[in-house]
């Protein structure tokens, strides 16, 4: 652990674990102040991507919570050769994912998932004015703050896709999670910041379906297979009660054609997003 870290915070109990990092509960010595301090261990990261990618977490993370209440406060950074860690607001409430599973019913209500979805994709919207894709928005990023507000996490994906960075803004690389890329990150070339529309559109998908993925599989390679195919469906059983409001505008997100998929600003002036997921056309 960094020397300044230790003498800064008390570090506490693990609170959560993804692929690179581990977060723990700390509190500042010198206020008592609760936050959250996600440390990589940089010794694991084999991959160029995934080094580059925690060099840019920190930065991007910081960037893209300016003046954006949906991303997760970054109050300190500490690295050192062997690690990084970012001290952030603690969010208190589960993640979307541990907050699906304790539904007490089988499908969250539209209201409730218009609410969701209008902060996530307010939050994303931002993100992208200011250039930054998240490229991994997937429901155990979506964090609750004590007030229930989303709180988007985890900028271990992201990147810039400013004119200086690359050429005509693209993006490429191979980023994400099996269930939420968008087929034009699996086709391998180049893609631009929709891909985190396809994306929220697929944690739409979830919220509304009661937890089934609209592209599975028992492998990942069945999975990239489905999503490539990109064949979107409403099984009835599963849908009968979702309005067409709803399921017009997740065609409009998981799209295959990029050029007619919304942008993250268009998805917030969908009727079903600005009724509040309120319109009662029931297909
Ligand atoms: N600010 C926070 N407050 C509370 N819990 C958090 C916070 N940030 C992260 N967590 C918890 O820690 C878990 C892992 O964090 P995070 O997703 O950032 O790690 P990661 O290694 O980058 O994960 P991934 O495998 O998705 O790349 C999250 O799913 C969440 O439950």
């Amino acid at each position: 652990m960094v020397e300044e870290l230790r003498q800064e915070y008390l570090v506490g109990e693990e609170i959560g674990r993804g692929r690179f990092g581990v977060v723990h509960r700390c509190s500042a010595l010198s206020t008592g102040d609760i936050f959250a301090v996600k440390s990589i261990d940089k010794s694991q990261l084999s991959d160029a991507i995934d080094r580059e990618g925690v060099e840019l977490e920190a930065t991007l993370a910081c960037l893209a919570s300016i003046d954006n209440p949906g991303v997760v406060p970054v109050h300190a950074v500490y690295e050192n050769t062997d690690s990084i860690h970012l001290v952030m607001e603690l969010c208190e409430g589960p993640d979307l994912l541990e907050w699906l599973h304790v539904q007490p019913k089988p499908q969250v209500s539209e209201p409730e998932a218009a609410i969701i979805m209008a902060q996530l994709m307010q939050t994303v919207a931002i993100c992208h004015k200011r250039e930054i894709a998240h490229r991994d928005i997937k429901p155990d990023n979506i964090l609750f703050d004590r007030d229930g507000r989303v709180r988007l996490s985890d900028f271990g994906s992201a990147t810039w896709f400013g004119t200086q960075n690359s050429m005509e803004n693209k993006l490429s690389g191979l980023v994400g999670t099996p269930c939420y890329v968008a087929p034009e990150v699996l086709r391998g070339g180049e893609y631009d910041e929709k891909i985190d529309v396809w994306s929220a559109g697929v944690v739409m998908y979830i919220m509304l379906s009661g937890g089934a993925v609209p592209f599975g599989g028992d492998t990942p390679a069945d999975v990239f297979g489905a999503v490539l195919r990109g064949n979107l469906r409403f099984p009835f059983r599963i849908f009968e009660g979702v309005s067409s409001a709803a399921k017009d505008l997740m065609r409009k997100m998981i799209c295959r054609d990029t050029s007619r998929r919304l942008t993250a600003e268009q998805v917030l002036m969908h009727p079903w997003i600005v009724t509040g997921g309120t319109v009662m056309d029931r297909s």
